[in-house]
């Protein structure tokens, strides 16, 4: 666990709604990231995970509420100015594609050379640098074919945090990862955040590892955010909903349908049935 939070906060979510048309996927949205800590964002599927992290990165804006970044409302920004501010941000998206006709070492240069002027020497250098920090320094040479799934993930995420971010979110790290690679996703994800001061959010759905290396955790659903807390916290929640999610309990209130929307509605009405 880190201790040296800051108290200036790199993403803050006051009141917000988020969703698409009128549809509305969570309301009353509270969350805030502070530099060098790390925030789990869980719930179960549908809950809108990935739809906070796509308002947090300016793709959709907010329904209601408001949502800054670096101290800026996004709502406020425009394209050029919400391109600008993107580049503080690194994402690692599950399927963080790696480009296949490049080596490790370009795969990692490749946004070294397209947002910035530096020198070759420089590129080498940043490369090996963040190489180094996910263990595969030795690796540089190699053709994207010639490494391992667990491998690729980890280049993916020097990738993501080369031009150093000062905010970081993680889409799924752990989807699909065997136990030894998950543990060191885990542990590469929380030195990350020490070492760079970066605030990283991760969207997950592990429960032991994300509680391991999380500072706070996050839990949405039922169109909410249905608590949040350290993770010693929410393992001594005797609410329902936590337990349920915590545990994976098959019974309890996490709804196991898909929630009617006003979309579906209209598409049934056209039916006639
Ligand atoms: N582009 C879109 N247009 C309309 N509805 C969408 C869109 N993207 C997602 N949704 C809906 O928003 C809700 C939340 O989806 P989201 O992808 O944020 O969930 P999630 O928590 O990330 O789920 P999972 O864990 O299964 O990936 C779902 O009901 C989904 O159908």
């Amino acid at each position: 666990m880190t201790s040296t939070v800051s108290t200036s906060t790199v993403l803050d979510f006051t009141d917000v709604a988020l969703g698409y048309g009128d549809f509305t996927v969570l309301q009353h949205i509270n969350l805030q990231v502070a530099p060098g800590q790390v925030v789990a964002l869980m719930g179960g599927s549908g809950s809108g995970k990935t739809t906070l992290l796509r308002a947090a990165t300016g793709q959709i804006v907010a329904q209601a509420g408001t949502i800054t970044a670096f101290g800026q409302d996004l709502a406020a920004l425009n394209a050029e100015q919400l391109q600008h501010m993107r580049k503080r941000m690194g994402v690692l998206f599950q399927h963080g594609a790696l480009f296949t006709d490049l080596n490790v070492f370009e795969n990692v240069a490749f946004p070294l050379r397209e947002h910035t002027k530096k020198s070759e020497i420089e590129i080498s250098r940043l490369v090996l640098e963040k190489l180094d920090a996910v263990g595969l320094r030795a690796a540089a040479h190699l053709s994207i074919s010639e490494i391992s799934g667990g491998m690729a993930r980890r280049v993916a995420l020097a990738r993501a945090i080369v031009l150093e971010p000062e905010l970081i979110l993680y889409d799924e790290p752990f989807a699909g990862l065997d136990p030894i690679s998950l543990g060191i996703t885990a542990q590469l994800i929380r030195d990350l955040a020490d070492q760079l001061n970066c605030a990283s959010i991760i969207i997950t759905h592990d429960v032991p590892e994300s509680f391991k290396i999380a500072d706070h955790v996050y839990i949405v659903g039922q169109g909410k955010l249905i608590t949040h807390g350290t993770p010693e916290q929410l393992s001594a929640s005797t609410d329902a909903y936590v337990q349920q999610f915590l545990h994976g309990k098959p019974d309890g209130p996490i709804a196991f349908n898909y929630p009617v929307t006003p979309a579906f509605e209209r598409w049934l009405a056209q039916k006639k049935l």
